[in-house]
This record gives structure tokens, C-alpha cells and sequence, in this order.
């Protein structure tokens, strides 16, 4: 008997990343971002779980999981190895690019240092590839504050298309804002209309190939317009993980 989509998303989560959605409703997040950005210490904050945190980079490797409730809604937590670039140059950097495009979370966090961010806005524009469920948080705006450096969150959510919340993890600022902010993406208030790079026109029309045969074999769930721009890359980690997900979930 075939899988439906459903379950066959929810075996996924379960085979793969090893989550198990306590009910069909429970909202998945996922927390994006590079090293050393809070992501654990967000996870820490909103779980009341005690993900490993410190002050080096490459401390959660694995994806870490916790729940926590607001308001009427459940929300199953997912800390991802922290990562430059969503290029699948490491294992890291595959772990988390695979559970953003194919985990299929219901919002992806990107936690960004606001005493760097240019540098961090490289993953969000990267991940904003991927999925249009996204929220943005500028944390360690108290760094960022003692360095006289200052922020436009207003620009720059209008420059990006999505929410941008300054936080301080540490010191559970902005946590608030945050969880209204989620909650109102997930009743659907939330509009996003994420940036997007655009190709030359040769590139565009390779993906106009593509798409369609990807779509064909893979159904409409995933995101085939990244998929195709990877395999015009030649990303071969790509093509393992279609393959996986084609022979494990007989989609
Ligand atoms: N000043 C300040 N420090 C923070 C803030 N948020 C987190 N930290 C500190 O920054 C360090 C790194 O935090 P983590 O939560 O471990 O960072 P991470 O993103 O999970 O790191 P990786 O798992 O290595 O990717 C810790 O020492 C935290 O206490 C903040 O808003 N302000
Ligand atoms: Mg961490």
C-alpha cells in the first residue's frame, strides 16, 4: 500500500532525524544559525531542556529536540548544528540543510549575531532559498550595543520580507516577541515575502527544465526550485539525499 503524504512526512521526520510528533498538530520549528549565535541557549530558554552551551563554536553537532507550549499550540524544538552556509560542505552543514528542505519544518529560526551580521545574513539569504516560513533573530544586541554598533530592525525586516526580532538569549530578551511572532506565522497573520537572488536568464531557464521532472518524481512537498539550483551546482550530497528519500519513503 503507498504512503500517503502525511505519513510519509511524519516517517521521515521519525526515520531520519529521529522525531516523533506527540500529535498529528504539533508544530514543528527548526533553529538555524551559525556557531556561537545562541541557538542553544534560544533552545534552552523556550524548552526549559539543558542543551550544551559555551562560548566555542561546533558544540551541538547533532540536532537536539525539545518541546514546549504556547498558548493552545504545541511546538516540537529542533536545534541544528550550527552553519556558515547550507552547502553541505560538512556533515553539519547537511544535517541542517536537509531538515530545513526535507524535514519540512512549519517555521525555521534563523538565529543571527548582530555584532557580525552581514557575515550571518549569508545563511539567511540561504536558507530563505529553501523555505518562506521564516523568523529572523538579531541576539547578542547587547555585544552588539557595547560595540556601539546599532541595528535597523525595521529595514532590515522590510529588506528581507520576513520577521526580524533583536533578542538577548541570555537574558531572555525579545523571547516574548518571538513566541507572539511564531504564533501569529503559524495562525497564518503572518505574511512572508522572503528575498530572493535572482539567476541570469540561462540559469533560469535550466531550472525551467528541471523543475519539472523533479516535481514529477518528488511530488510538490519539497522545494523543487532549490533542488534543481543544487543539481545545477552539482552538489552531489544532493543527490544522495534525494536518492535516500526516494528509496526509504517510496515517495
Ligand atoms: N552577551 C550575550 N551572550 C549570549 C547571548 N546569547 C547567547 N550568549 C552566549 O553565547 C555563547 C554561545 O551560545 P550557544 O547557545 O552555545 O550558541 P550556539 O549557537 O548553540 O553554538 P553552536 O552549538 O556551537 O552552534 C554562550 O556563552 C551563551 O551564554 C546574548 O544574547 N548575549
Ligand atoms: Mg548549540
Amino acid at each position: 500500500m503507498g504512503l500517503t503524504s502525511k505519513s510519509t512526512g511524519l516517517s521521515l521526520l521519525k526515520n531520519k532525524y529521529d522525531i516523533v510528533k506527540e500529535d498529528r498538530d504539533m508544530i514543528v520549528i527548526a533553529l538555524a544559525g551559525n556557531p556561537n549565535t545562541g541557538k542553544s541557549t534560544l533552545f534552552n530558554t523556550l524548552t526549559g531542556l539543558n542543551q550544551h552551551t559555551g562560548n566555542w563554536p561546533g558544540k551541538t553537532v547533532s540536532n537536539a529536540k525539545g518541546t514546549f507550549k504556547y498558548k493552545d499550540k504545541k511546538f516540537l524544538l529542533v536545534d541544528l548544528p550550527g552553519t556558515y552556509s547550507l552547502l553541505a560542505n560538512s556533515v553539519e552543514e547537511e544535517i541542517a540543510r536537509d531538515f530545513i528542505c526535507f524535514g519540512n519544518p512549519d517555521i525555521t529560526i534563523v538565529i543571527t549575531d548582530a555584532t557580525c551580521l552581514e557575515r550571518n545574513l549569508n545563511l539567511v539569504l540561504q536558507v530563505m532559498e529553501i523555505t518562506d516560513k521564516v523568523i529572523v533573530c538579531v541576539n547578542l544586541i547587547d555585544e552588539a550595543k557595547r560595540k556601539g554598533i546599532s541595528i535597523d530592525i525595521e529595514k532590515l525586516e522590510n529588506r528581507l520580507g520576513v520577521p526580524v526580532i533583536p533578542t538577548v538569549a541570555r537574558d531572555n530578551k525579545g523571547i516574548d516577541e518571538l513566541l507572539e511572532i511564531i504564533y501569529q506565522m503559524i495562525n497564518g497573520n503572518i505574511k512572508t515575502n522572503p528575498y530572493r537572488l535572482k539567476y541570469s536568464d540561462e540559469i533560469e531557464s535550466i531550472i525551467k527544465e528541471i523543475e519539472p521532472i523533479l516535481i514529477e518524481t518528488l511530488g510538490t512537498k519539497y522545494n523543487t526550485r532549490w533542488l534543481a539550483l543544487r543539481l545545477i551546482d552539482g552538489d552531489k550530497a544532493i543527490f544522495n539525499s534525494i536518492d535516500n528519500i526516494l528509496k526509504k519513503y517510496s515517495i
